[in-house]
């Protein structure tokens, strides 16, 4: 239950100074790949990348889809790094350790982290397609107790009690819908609650329909942990949903989820959400630093 030694504050300043001691870029944009969505790595330029085995402390990525780099560079000018990759509970690693690299990006002076995932539509409205901007999160795993702030609390790192109302900043939120407009993509924009759940399976029929009750729009398997971490550590915090695939809520449906067919959505709309998260990085205000 609780963390492990090599979640502590000293092991992600080790990591953070030894990623300094790397690179010379000083990222302030945090950018994390949902399954499938490695691509929005390849928008950097001038990069310097490091496989996640070389990192000391850090966890190995084991899904398909997701490549385990760590990749720094500039994207539209901006110092940024992006996690091509990302930790899931039901790889087997502690909910402290799947969220470690939030920790390590804010030591490293990261003010905003743009996460990024592919879910199941719950939605009935929404279409296997659509990217949904998401205002906020049921953390069902979190009910039970499983929340990676359990423990001792640094206050280094936040506070015991942090607030989770306000975690998906509404400024950036707003900024997104109309660079999507802007872009043309306005028949595919949404916004909505995620709801994350532990897998790895996916959610039966009557799951479904009890998580659309509930009040979500869209279902997966990751980013609430991610964020709740990123909140607790001060940074600013921006999320996006690919609906990948129509979860299945009728029993005389004959639709399977199936990860293939998640990461198959994910190539076919890969070129817009890189639009969309290079347009946002280059729009956004700074929220300390004025020289990018
Ligand atoms: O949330 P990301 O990492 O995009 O991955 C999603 O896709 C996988 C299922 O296909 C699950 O890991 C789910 O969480
Ligand atoms: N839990 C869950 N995760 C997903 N990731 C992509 N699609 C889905 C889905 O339907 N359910």
């Amino acid at each position: 239950m609780f963390p492990d030694s090599s979640t502590c504050y000293e092991d992600c300043k080790a990591t953070a100074e030894w990623l300094k001691a790397q690179t010379s870029v000083r990222p302030l944009v945090a950018i994390v790949c949902g399954s499938g969505m490695g691509g929005l790595a390849d928008m950097l330029k001038d990069q310097v990348a490091f496989n996640y085995k070389d990192i000391p402390n850090f966890p190995q990525s084991t899904v398909h889809g997701h490549a385990g780099r760590l990749v720094f560079g500039t994207l539209k000018g901006r110092p940024c790094v992006c996690m091509q990759g990302r930790f899931h509970l039901y790889e087997g690693y502690a909910i402290q350790k799947i969220t470690l690299p939030m920790r390590i990006f804010s030591l490293m002076g990261v003010e905003t982290v743009i996460l990024t995932n592919a879910a199941g539509g719950l939605n009935q409205d929404f279409k296997v397609g659509d990217i949904m901007i998401i205002k906020d999160h049921v953390n069902i795993p979190g009910f039970a107790g499983n929340n990676p702030l359990t423990g001792p609390n640094d206050d280094r790192f936040g506070v015991r009690f942090p607030c989770m109302s306000d975690a998906y900043d509404r400024d950036l939120q707003q900024l997104a819908l109309d660079v999507g407009q802007e872009l043309g993509y306005g028949d595919f924009l949404r916004e909505g609650v995620y709801c994350v759940l532990g897998g790895p399976s996916f959610e039966t029929i009557a799951e479904c329909r009890m998580l659309h009750k509930l009040g979500a729009d869209a279902v997966g398997m990751s980013t609430v942990h991610e964020v709740i971490v990123a909140r607790h550590c001060g940074m600013r915090v921006f999320a996006l949903s690919l609906i990948t695939n129509k979860s299945v809520m009728d029993y005389d449906s004959e639709e399977k989820a199936n990860h293939e067919e998640v990461l198959e959505t994910s190539r076919l709309r890969s070129s817009q959400l890189q639009k969309m998260v290079s347009n946002l990085v280059n729009k956004m205000e700074p929220i300390k630093h004025t020289n990018f």
